[in-house]
């Protein structure tokens, strides 16, 4: 395979050779010899070098830029087939678990894995979470061994929706992850990332996505390779009956927002209406996506998000394939129960 930096080494080394052909008696043979790569070996051999030394230098120019040229188009070429190449094969992964209990562990296992991960190759940990029932799920967090093994002190905590409400309102998505978790674990306060819910939903959607510019900025949070969004280690997400994740809702305009990377809704169908929500492309801009879903009432979106998800996209859930990221599904038998025996063997 021609990678990009076979063909700038390649530019150097016909640039370099080629002109110290003009001593040699042999050019043909050294070239040939030196290049060690059948394909582009024919295309020097077509090419009938000329004889005599400004040819010989003209040639070698046309042909470093030939070999930049193709390290340009392999390099763009590969980066739209990594965005093009998200098959369910490589980046999906569907774990399913007998009990809650079971399922709680699996998934305090997989946060505490790529929280160590994140913090030895970036010094930071940049995780989002949600609402509802996932709270609950990573409650075991808060237990040995995680509550003493995990580095929290390089967690920054953001999320990935929010109720416009007050701190401590029951709706609220900071209150239910203080109590369940935050609050019990040592995490820094400063790098707890909450909203503003003294404005409307608009200004707070605003100033959270400042936030994270910011953020982004400094590299706490990384940055996509392929577009300006920011590259959380792990966002988690839970899912409704209706198929939502996040706040972003089922045939909602919210779900159309590709240039904010926090919008806001005032008329969410589920209470309370106004809430802020990360958009797709942020959240499919995840190095790691997490979809904790359980009970049986789920079962019907489960499976539409999972084995329809390739055509009529109408559920938000089926609209979650990170880029380049992971994404996993963690499920119990009640959600899984209406999936084709193959993915829930
Ligand atoms: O309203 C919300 O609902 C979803 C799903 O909640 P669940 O209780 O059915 O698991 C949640 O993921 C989201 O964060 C929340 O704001």
């Amino acid at each position: 395979m021609i990678g990009p930096t076979f063909c700038i080494k390649l530019a150097a080394f016909t640039q370099m050779d080629l002109q110290s052909f003009t001593h040699s008696s042999e050019k043909n043979t050294t070239i040939f010899t030196s290049i060690d790569h059948p394909t582009l070996q024919e295309v020097l051999r077509d090419w009938d070098l000329p004889s005599t030394e400004s040819g010989i230098f003209c040639h070698s120019f046309a042909l470093s830029l030939f070999c930049v040229c193709l390290g340009i188009l392999f390099e763009s070429h590969h980066c739209k087939d990594m965005a093009n190449s998200v098959s369910p094969i490589s980046n999906k992964e569907v774990r399913i678990h007998d009990s809650l209990d079971e399922l709680a562990t699996d998934l305090a296992d997989y946060i505490a894995g790529l929280s160590e991960m994140s913090v030895k190759e970036r010094g930071f940990f940049a995780i989002a979470l949600s609402g509802g029932s996932l709270i609950s799920m990573i409650g075991k967090l808060c237990e040995a061994p995680y509550n003493k093994t995990v580095d929290w002190a390089k967690w920054h905590i953001f999320w990935a929706d929010e109720r416009v409400v007050a701190k401590n309102h029951s709706d609220s998505n900071y209150k239910l992850a203080k109590d369940g978790l935050l609050s019990k674990v040592p995490v820094i306060p400063s790098h707890v990332y909450s909203i503003n819910d003294n404005v409307s939903a608009e200004k707070a959607a605003k100033e959270y996505e400042f936030i994270l510019r910011q953020l982004v900025k400094m590299r706490t949070v990384s940055v996509s390779e392929c577009s300006d969004c920011p590259k959380f280690d792990l966002i988690l997400l839970g899912m409704g009956h209706d198929g939502h994740v996040a706040s972003l809702f089922p045939l909602h305009a919210a779900l159309n927002e590709k240039e904010e990377w926090v919008t806001f809704i005032y008329d969410s169908p589920k209470p309370p209406p106004e809430r802020i929500t990360f958009t797709l492309p942020v959240i499919n801009s995840a190095s790691n996506v997490a979809l904790v879903v359980t009970g049986s009432a789920k079962a019907e979106a489960v499976r539409l998000a999972i084995e329809e998800s390739s055509s009529n996209c109408t559920l938000p859930a089926q609209m979650v394939w990170p880029t380049n990221g992971k994404l996993v599904w963690f499920l119990d038998r009640s959600s899984a129960s209406k999936l084709d025996a193959s993915q829930s063997a």
